[in-house]
């Protein structure tokens, strides 16, 4: 952050004492502040980070953001020193305002897309869409910062310092139009509150997170969030109506006097009419303002085309023409991880890498691949450690329900016993196969497939590990696929 210094009145706070020191950088993490730093102390889900008051006031905090616990906690350490004290009912709306401010610039033209599963896929098409037209743009979320500039990230909306910092280095590179995922974590704690929106969209709402939600209405409420409080006014939601959770969501935005742009196959402002799927793809008819656009999409996957609507439907929010947007969708590629074909085996069967992890997830992937399978659906699935536990037997439920044959196996134990999580998803699949190992589950899936069948190898689509207990082996299913594929089929030397 160099040497910058502004007012804490600049930043849009006020202290309790009127006191208004410079202010040269801000932080979440006492072990980031330096002298004459902004320490934000949140209320966390393991410690309130006010504990680290006294530790951050030693290394020089100029200045203190945290809400009424908090400076009850630092009570001591906040009176023997003299940095400025910020109290709020809502500390992390404030912070999220105050990253926005310190970093002072974002893409100008930026859209946030919410919903249980297919934010990664909508983000990714309309950042693909946005450069199709040649426009500079990025998508932002759980694969990183991709499109005109790349950057790694850890969260899939990471918290505001980081967002704030990303957002601004992506406007330093000339980037324009930028498409971002709101994780209902994200939105639950405020991390996105300080972003200025074009359009929002609402891609589905079914279960997960329930760990960490109280309830299914605590989840809803979160992502509701988005249309509730982060879209501005003036701002467009784009909702997906078929699924029964959009109408509420398009009822939230409007009663705040947003535009609404509705998409979808039952109706819809944006609507799918007709779609015939291929061994490589899908060809697809779309209806806006009484015009039809036919089109092909090269993607595999009945609901990849509801992707695509939602996403042409925010880049039209987003003031792009109709015609010219609805040209660049047969340009469109597969999302990583998403529906990718990872490997053939020499007698045909196909082998799918994709990344769904709840039990909706499973159920669509399945489904859509059904009608590109001659044989026999075969499905490997695992559920993640230290995530939502009530989802594991519907996981393997779905893909009892909608494959042939299952096989149950690892995905990121992270700190629980691997074994007890295969036991809840088989739980579900009382006649699947369990092999634990995940390249040895990948092995006998492909083993198993004769000409015509296929393999979806479910849960970890892009990532490139497997976290077991605080470790992260290197693990990526699209490179286990091939090589599996080349032993088996004799083609390694
Ligand atoms: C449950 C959750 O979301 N936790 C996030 C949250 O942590 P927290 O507020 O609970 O932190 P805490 O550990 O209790 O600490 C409280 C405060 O003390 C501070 N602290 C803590 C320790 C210390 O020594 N010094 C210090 O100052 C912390 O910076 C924090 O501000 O804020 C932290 C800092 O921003 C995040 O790193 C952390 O993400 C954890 C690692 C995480 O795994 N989050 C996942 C579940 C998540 O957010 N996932 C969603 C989407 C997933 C999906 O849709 O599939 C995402 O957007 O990525
Ligand atoms: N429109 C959709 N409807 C139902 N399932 C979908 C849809 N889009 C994607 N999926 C499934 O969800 C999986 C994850 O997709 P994607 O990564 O786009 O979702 P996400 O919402 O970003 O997930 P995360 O919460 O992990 O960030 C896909 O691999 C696919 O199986
Ligand atoms: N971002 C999601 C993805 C999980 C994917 C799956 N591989 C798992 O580890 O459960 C999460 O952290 O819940
Ligand atoms: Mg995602």
């Amino acid at each position: 952050m160099g040497e910058r210094a502004v007012s804490l009145s600049s930043l849009g706070l006020t202290a309790r004492s009127g006191a208004n020191p410079r202010i040269t950088g801000i932080a979440v993490d006492n072990r980031q502040i330096r002298n004459g730093f902004l320490f934000a102390a949140m209320p966390g889900s393991r410690v309130h980070g006010a504990t680290f008051i006294q530790y951050a006031l030693e290394m020089g905090a100029a200045a203190i953001l945290t809400d009424p616990a908090g400076a009850r906690i630092a009570a001591a350490a906040l009176a023997a020193s003299d940095a400025a004290l910020v109290v709020t009912d809502a500390p992390r709306e404030a912070l999220a305002r105050t990253a926005a401010i310190w970093f002072g610039a974002q893409p100008a033209t930026m859209v946030a897309v919410t919903g249980t599963n297919g934010k990664t896929s909508v983000s990714t098409f309309v950042r693909q869409i946005w450069m199709e037209m040649d426009l500079p743009a990025v998508n932002l979320g759980t694969t990183g910062v991709e499109g005109a500039w790349t950057a790694p990230l850890a969260h899939t909306t990471p918290e505001p310092i980081t967002l704030h910092r990303t957002l601004a280095a992506a406007f330093a590179e000339g980037i324009t139009h930028a498409a971002m995922e709101a994780s209902s974590h994200g939105l639950d704690q405020r991390r996105l509150d300080g972003v200025t929106l074009t359009a929002a969209g609402f891609t589905n709402f079914t279960q997960d997170h329930l760990d960490y939600h109280a309830s299914f209405d605590a989840y809803f409420d979160a992502k509701a969030g988005l249309f509730a409080r982060v879209l501005p006014e003036d701002g467009v939601a784009v909702i997906n109506i078929d699924d029964p959770r959009g109408i509420d969501m398009a009822a939230i935005a409007k009663a705040r006097g947003c535009a609404v742009l509705t998409v979808g196959r039952d109706g819809g402002d944006l609507h799918l009419d007709a779609q015939r799927m291929d061994a490589t793809g899908q060809d697809v008819r779309f209806s806006y303002r009484g015009k039809t656009y036919q089109t092909r999409l090269n993607l595999i996957g009945g609901f990849q085309a509801d992707n695509v609507m939602l996403a042409a439907g925010l880049v039209i929010a987003c003031g792009g023409e109709p015609a010219r947007v609805f040209e660049t969708l047969v340009h469109l590629k597969t999302v990583r991880g998403r529906m990718q074909l990872a490997a053939t085996r020499d007698n045909g069967a196909a082998v799918f890498v994709d990344y769904a992890h709840t039990p909706d997830a499973i159920a669509t992937a399945l489904a859509a691949m059904r009608p590109h399978v001659m044989g026999r659906l075969v499905a490997i699935v695992g559920a993640g450690g230290d995530r939502d536990r009530a989802k594991r037997p519907l996981m393997g439920q779905a893909a009892a329900d909608h494959a042939d044959l299952v096989i149950v196996t690892d995905d990121n134990p992270r700190s629980e016993d691997p074994a007890a999580i295969r036991a809840a998803v088989l739980q579900g699949a009382p006649g699947a196969f369990e092999v634990g190992d995940r390249a040895e589950a990948i092995l006998r899936g492909i083993d198993a497939l004769g000409p015509g069948d296929a393999l979806l190898i479910a849960g970890k689509g892009h990532e490139t590990g497997q976290t077991v207990g605080d470790d992260v082996l290197p693990f990526d299913d699209v490179e286990q696929a091939s090589v599996a594929v080349a032993a088996l089929d004799g083609r390694l030397a």
